[in-house]
């Protein structure tokens, strides 16, 4: 197993895990044991492993829906955790979020949609607000679009949408969940390219939560792969790609089977055919 944070420089994290414990209640299955993660500023860091691993729950930690049992989850050096309701929606202002499948609001238009964090969390007036929408839809290549309702648009365009409203109020942190699923291969590239370029535009830092090793290894600057509740691997893109490790190996090369089981731990065959196979 590689040691914690073995690259990457601790001064200058936005976010940090320190000895993360966390399961969802009291007595329920250990989601995260023990957890250090490191997220240093202006790099884009994917957070990998299996279905069910506990990826989308990392994010919701660094965002405060839940909290650690054990240690310390630093946004800014504030643990999160010890946040009353006040300085949470504070913090919730710096960090953009792109949920999955980067949903819009179906009633409003695109231009609307990117306006809503602006009208929620600002007073700009409208003159400012249009001049902000317009700049980020350019961003996303979208500023055509700003008139057309989610239902007239592409799955793909409604993505780069809900990345321009993730990035409306300019965030030091984006955390998108699964930003490429669903995508056809060229929106899919679209989207892995505006992530990076998004995140070198805005000086910002960007925690991708994603299964897609390809996209991930083109943008990522450092991957962590989870299993079991801890970092089961973790380096540059080119350092994994190196790995002997079968682990990484599994899923660099997709491999069904391997450290990580195909089979949910169950009966054997035998017991449930009575013979093997
Ligand atoms: N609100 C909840 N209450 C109880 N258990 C939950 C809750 N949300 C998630 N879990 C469980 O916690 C574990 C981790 O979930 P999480 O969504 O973080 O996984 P993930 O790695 O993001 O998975 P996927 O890649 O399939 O989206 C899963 O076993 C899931 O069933």
């Amino acid at each position: 197993m590689a040691e914690p944070t073995k690259h990457m420089n601790q001064t200058d994290s936005i976010v940090s895990l320190k000895g993360v414990d966390f399961s969802y209640a009291p007595g329920e299955r250990t989601i995260l044991s023990g957890l250090n993660m490191e997220f240093p500023r202006g790099k884009v860091v994917a957070v990998m492993g299996g279905s069910g691993c506990g990826k989308t729950t990392v994010l919701r930690l660094i965002g405060g829906q839940v909290n650690a049992q054990q240690g310390q989850v630093l946004f800014e050096g504030q643990d999160v955790g010890q946040m009353n309701a006040q300085q949470l929606m504070a913090v919730r202002r710096r960090m953009g979020m792109l949920f999955q499948f980067g949903a819009l609001f179906t009633d409003m238009s695109v231009f609307e949609n990117v306006a809503f964090p602006l009208r929620e969390h600002t007073k700009v007036s409208e003159e400012t607000l249009r001049d902000l929408v317009l700049m980020k839809l350019n961003a996303v290549g979208l500023r055509g679009a700003r008139d057309l309702m989610p239902s007239q648009i592409s799955g793909g365009m409604a993505r780069r949408v809900a990345l321009a409203r993730a990035i409306a109020l300019d965030p030091p942190l984006i955390m998108y969940d699964e930003p490429f699923a669903g995508l056809d291969p060229i929106s899919l590239g679209i989207t892995a390219r505006l992530i990076r370029d998004m995140n070198q535009a805005l000086g910002a830092t960007s925690i991708l939560v994603t299964h897609d090793i390809p996209e991930t290894f083109e943008i990522a600057d450092y991957v962590y792969f989870i299993a079991n509740g801890k970092i089961a691997a973790e380096g540059t893109p080119d350092d994994l790609r190196a790995s002997t490790d079968p682990f990484v190996q599994q899923f660099v090369s997709a491999n069904p089977d391997g450290p990580v089981p195909f089979h949910y731990p169950g009966k054997t065959l035998l017991e449930d055919f009575g013979a093997s196979v």
